[in-house]
């Protein structure tokens, strides 16, 4: 049975955007973030505590937070993350407590070549580094989700096995992380595959704490979350019009788009408390400031459906 409520994840603002070329006004950011609470999205991965050098994009991290908690207001009800690589990316995450994020992520990958490009480490390294993040994090008081990158594929590796994902799935286990995200960050997974990899992560976390994060490189990810959902799985990823692709992984797509996993699970009469409209309009938003139309499907048929006749 699918599940009857599914809570989405929304990673536009952060995965969607690390990989602009141009720089993304940080109040545009933060009105993005707005736009998305306002269409009723409750979990948002708002920006990331990373290397400026490595992610241009996110060098404005502090700022996006202050603008976020401070001109659109932070909503009651609606958990705010960032990623968080390192100790150095936690401290200054929780620098001001008046901007602190309710949730932080750490992100370790499947394969070792991900690692090394991602992060500059090994995946041992990686889980070494993360303890002391976890920790501080929980003694704050702070959620920890980790994402598992390349539990799919790797641009480097190839094919991942489920052994390689159940190896590291194990590793954020034993480090105590509230959360873990499968990731298949090339978009190369097949829904058979993907509940392969799932099934490694639902043996070390219950169902609730595990989540599909699912890009759209290949067109799989919508029946990739299909195959989740028939496993009972209902957290997922998404990204407002489909923005994204991985700085580390070349030729990767954006998210599957929250609009079309939006339309999906309302036609299966599975509950996610959003307003498509509305969230069609943060689309929309973003879409503009980065001057192309939204990837997302469903958004270009709403949009399309708004124009007055006549005009495309
Ligand atoms: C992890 C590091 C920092 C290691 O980078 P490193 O070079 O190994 O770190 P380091 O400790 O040697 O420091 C080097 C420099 O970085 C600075 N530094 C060090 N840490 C920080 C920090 N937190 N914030 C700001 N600055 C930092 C540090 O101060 C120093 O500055 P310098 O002395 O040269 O001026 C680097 O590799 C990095 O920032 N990588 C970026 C990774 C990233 O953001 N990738 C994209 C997100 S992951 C993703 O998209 C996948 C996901 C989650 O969506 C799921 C999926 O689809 O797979």
């Amino acid at each position: 049975m699918l599940p009857t409520h599914v809570t989405l994840v929304e990673v536009g603002p952060r995965d969607g955007l690390q990989n602009e070329a141009q720089p993304v006004a940080t109040a545009d950011k933060a009105r993005l973030v707005g736009l998305l609470q306002d269409a009723g999205l409750t979990q948002i991965e708002v920006t990331s505590f990373v290397s400026p050098k490595w992610v241009p994009q996110m060098a404005d991290s502090t700022a996006v937070m202050a603008a976020v908690m401070g001109s659109i207001e932070r909503r009651p009800g609606v958990r705010y993350s960032v990623l968080t690589p390192n100790l150095k990316g936690l401290e200054a995450a929780l620098a001001d407590p008046a901007t602190r994020p309710d949730e932080v992520v750490v992100f370790g990958a499947a394969s070792e070549a991900f690692s090394q490009r991602n992060i500059n480490c090994s995946v041992a390294e990686s889980i070494e580094r993360f303890a002391p993040v976890v920790q501080a994090a929980h003694v704050a008081g702070l959620r920890v989700r980790a994402a598992l990158s390349c539990a799919l594929g790797c641009p480097y590796e190839g094919e991942v096995s489920p052994d390689a994902v159940e190896r590291v799935v194990r590793l954020f286990k034993d480090l105590g992380v509230d959360h873990l995200g499968v990731a298949d960050t090339i978009g190369v997974g097949t829904p058979r595959r993907v509940q392969a990899a799932m099934e490694r992560a639902l043996k070390h976390f219950p169902l609730g704490e595990v989540s599909g994060h699912f890009h759209d490189t290949y067109g799989q990810a919508l029946a990739n979350v299909y195959a989740c959902l028939e496993m009972g799985v209902h957290v997922f990823d998404a990204s407002v019009a489909g923005l994204g692709g991985c700085p580390y992984a070349k030729g990767a797509t954006g998210n599957v788009a929250t609009e079309d996993v939006v339309y999906l699970l309302q036609g299966l009469g599975i509950e996610t408390g959003i307003n498509l409209d509305r969230l069609v309009d943060a689309g929309a938003f973003i879409s503009q400031v980065l001057g192309r139309p939204p990837v997302s499907r469903v958004a270009r048929a709403v949009l399309a459906k708004r124009q007055p006749p006549g005009q495309a």
